[in-house]
C-alpha cells in the first residue's frame, strides 16, 4: 500500500467516525415558532418557523444586514423582549416540541463564541474557562475542579497557558474562546461569523477547527455567517435567512450548490422617508434623554444600599474584579498623580500666602500663627479634598469608563451574561467598593504630602521658628484636645463618599451605554469626566452650605 493510499484510507475511516458522531442525537434542538423580528422599525422576520436540530451544526446563511447576528443575540438571550429598537414575537423553545416540559430561553443557557472572542484580557487563558465553569455550571463547582478541566480544555485546543490572553495570537484567541463556550457545558453553542476577515486558508482551519471540536464535545451548533464557501464542508444542516419573503428555510444538501443564487441580492438600503430630524426634534429628544438619565440616576441612588451588596457567585472572582477596579481608581499612577497634586497645593497655600502678604514686613510676625491655622484648615477641609476629588472624577472616572465601555464594545459584558454573570453585580458592584475605597485612600495620601510640603516650604523660609512652632499652628484648628481624628473629619467622609459613589455611578452609567463604534467610547469617557466633575462640585457647594455653618 503505497503511503498516500493509507492516507486515503484514514481519511476515509475519520469521515465515517464522523459520519457515525453526527447520528448520535445529543444536545437540546431549538424550535422558532411564528417568530417575527424587527430591527429600527423595519421587518426582518414575519412568523419564521424554523428547527435547529439536536447535536447538528447549522448554518444560518443569509446576505449581510438580513439580521442574522440579531437572531444569534436573541438566542444567546442578549436581546430583552423590552429593546427600545429590537422588537420579536413568538416562540422560542428550546428541547422536544412534543414534549410539555421543553424549556424556555430564560431556564436554557447557551455559550456563544464571538466575532471579537470577547475574552476577559485581564484574565489568564486559564482563568478565562475557570470563571466561566464556576459561574454557569448550576452545581457548585471546586475551584481544583475548574482548574482541572481548564487545563484539559486548554491542552486539547492546543491554546498556550503561560501567556496573558492579550498576546495570544488571533487564532489562539479564537480557540480560547471555543474552549471556554465548551467549558460552560451547555447543550447549545452559537458561533458569530467565525470566518468573517480570514483568508481562505485561514478560514478552512477554523472550520476545521469548529468541525473537530463539535464531533469531540458535540452540542446543537449554529453559525451565523454569510461566508457558506468556507463552512460548507463542515454542515450538517443549513437555514437561508430570506430578505425577500422574511423566513427562515431549511436548504436541503441537494440545494445548497444553488446557494448563492438563494441568497440573492443584499436587501437595499431604502432612506428614511421622514427625512434627518428638525433641531426642535432633535432638541425635543435631548432633553428627554436627559430626563430620562436624571431618574435613572435618583433611581440608582435610591437602590444604593442594595448595589452594594456582593451579591456574587463566587466571591473568588468578585474580590477579582474588585482588586481590578481598586487599581483601575487608585493605582500605583493614580497615587503618583495626586501626592503630585497634593505637593503643588500644599506649596501654593503654604509659600504663597506668605510671599504675597502686603506689607509684609510688618504683618508677617502679627499674623504668622493665624496664616499657619487658616493654611492647616482650608487644606484639610476644602482646598485638597475639592482638588483630589475633582482630579479622581477626571482621571478615574475617564479610567473606569473606557475599561467598561470598553467591555461593552468588546462584547465582554454581553460574553459575562452568557456565562450567568450579572454585569450589575459582577461589575458595578466592584466599581462602588473601589471608588468607595480609592477616594478617601487617595485624598488622605494627598493631604498627607500637602501638609508635609507645607512644612518644609515653612521652614525654608522660617527655619528659626522650627517644626514645633508650624506643627502646633498648622493643626490649631483641627487637633480636638481628646481623639485621635481631626475636627470635621465626619464631614470630609461625608462629602468624600458622596462624591466617589456619584462618580462610581457616573462611570459606570456612561461606560456601560450601548456602544457601536470605538468613538463611542470615547463619548463615554468625555461625558464621564463632563458629568463627574460638575457632580462633585456640586457636592462640594452644597456640603459647603451646611458644613462651616454647623458647630464642628
Ligand atoms: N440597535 C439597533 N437599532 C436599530 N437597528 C439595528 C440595531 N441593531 C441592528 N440593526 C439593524 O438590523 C439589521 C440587521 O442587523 P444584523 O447585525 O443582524 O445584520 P447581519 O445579518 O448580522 O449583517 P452582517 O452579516 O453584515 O453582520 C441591520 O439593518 C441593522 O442596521
Amino acid at each position: 500500500m503505497t503511503e498516500s493510499n493509507i492516507n486515503e484510507a484514514a481519511k476515509a475511516a475519520s469521515n465515517s467516525d464522523r459520519q457515525q458522531q453526527r447520528e448520535v442525537p445529543a444536545g437540546t434542538a431549538i424550535t422558532l415558532r411564528a417568530f417575527s423580528l424587527s430591527a429600527g422599525g423595519k421587518p426582518l422576520l414575519n412568523d419564521a418557523n424554523v428547527t435547529f436540530p439536536a447535536g447538528k451544526l447549522t448554518l444560518v446563511l443569509g446576505c449581510s444586514g438580513v439580521g442574522k447576528s440579531l437572531l444569534l443575540r436573541i438566542l444567546a438571550g442578549l436581546i430583552d423582549e423590552h429593546h427600545a429598537a429590537i422588537r420579536y414575537s413568538g416562540h422560542i423553545n428550546f428541547g422536544d416540541e412534543a414534549n410539555t416540559k421543553a424549556r424556555n430561553h430564560a431556564e436554557h443557557p447557551v455559550a456563544v463564541v464571538f466575532q471579537s472572542f470577547a475574552l476577559f484580557d485581564e484574565l489568564t487563558p486559564i482563568e478565562n474557562i475557570e470563571i466561566a465553569i464556576e459561574h454557569s455550571s448550576q452545581t457548585t463547582v471546586s475551584r481544583n475542579e475548574a482548574n482541572q478541566k481548564a487545563h484539559a480544555l486548554l491542552n486539547e485546543l492546543g491554546v498556550p497557558e503561560d501567556r496573558t490572553t492579550s498576546v495570544l495570537s488571533g487564532g489562539q484567541q479564537q480557540r480560547l474562546a471555543i474552549a471556554r463556550a465548551v467549558g460552560m457545558e451547555t447543550d447549545v453553542v452559537l458561533y458569530d461569523e467565525p470566518t468573517s476577515g480570514l483568508d481562505t486558508n485561514t478560514a478552512a482551519q477554523v472550520a476545521e477547527l469548529i468541525r473537530d471540536t463539535q464531533t469531540k464535545f458535540t452540542r446543537t451548533s449554529i453559525i451565523v455567517t454569510h461566508d457558506f464557501e468556507a463552512l460548507k464542508g463542515i454542515a450538517d444542516h443549513v437555514v437561508l435567512l430570506n430578505h425577500h419573503d422574511r423566513t427562515l428555510q431549511e436548504v436541503k444538501p441537494d440545494q445548497w450548490s444553488v446557494l448563492p443564487e438563494l441568497l440573492g441580492d443584499p436587501p437595499r438600503v431604502e432612506s428614511s422617508a421622514a427625512g434627518p430630524a428638525s433641531a426642535t426634534t432633535r432638541a425635543t429628544q435631548a432633553i428627554g434623554r436627559a430626563m430620562a438619565a436624571c431618574g435613572e440616576f435618583v433611581e440608582q441612588a435610591l437602590l444604593l444600599p442594595v448595589a452594594l451588596v456582593p451579591w456574587w457567585k463566587s466571591f473568588r472572582w468578585g474580590s477579582r474584579i474588585t482588586w481590578h477596579y481598586i487599581k483601575l481608581v487608585c493605582g500605583w499612577s493614580a497615587c503618583f498623580y495626586i501626592a503630585i497634586a497634593g505637593m503643588i497645593i500644599g506649596f501654593v497655600a503654604q509659600d504663597f500666602i506668605f510671599r504675597y502678604l502686603p506689607f509684609r514686613q510688618y504683618t508677617e510676625p502679627l499674623l504668622i500663627e493665624n496664616l499657619l491655622h487658616a493654611t492647616g484648615f482650608s487644606l484639610y477641609r476644602f482646598l485638597v479634598p475639592i482638588l483630589c476629588t475633582i482630579l479622581i472624577a477626571a482621571r478615574s472616572g475617564a479610567a473606569v469608563a473606557a475599561d467598561v465601555g470598553s467591555k461593552v464594545y468588546g462584547n465582554q459584558l454581553d460574553a459575562m451574561k452568557t456565562i450567568g454573570m450579572n454585569p450589575s453585580r459582577s461589575v458595578r458592584t466592584p466599581i462602588l467598593y473601589a471608588f468607595l475605597i480609592g477616594v478617601p485612600l487617595l485624598t488622605f495620601l494627598s493631604y498627607g504630602v500637602a501638609s508635609l510640603t507645607s512644612a518644609v516650604a515653612f521652614l525654608s523660609t522660617h527655619a528659626r521658628e522650627g517644626i514645633a512652632f508650624w506643627d502646633a499652628h498648622f493643626h490649631k484648628e483641627l487637633r480636638l484636645p481628646t481623639g485621635v481624628f481631626y475636627k470635621g473629619t465626619g464631614w470630609l467622609f461625608g462629602k468624600l463618599l458622596t462624591c466617589a459613589v456619584g462618580i462610581a455611578m457616573i462611570s459606570w452609567k456612561c461606560g456601560s451605554a450601548p456602544k457601536q463604534s470605538a468613538p463611542e467610547i470615547s463619548r463615554g469617557v468625555t461625558q464621564t469626566i463632563l458629568w463627574s466633575t460638575l457632580f462633585t462640585l456640586l457636592v462640594h457647594f452644597v456640603f459647603s452650605l451646611f458644613e462651616f455653618k454647623a458647630p464642628t
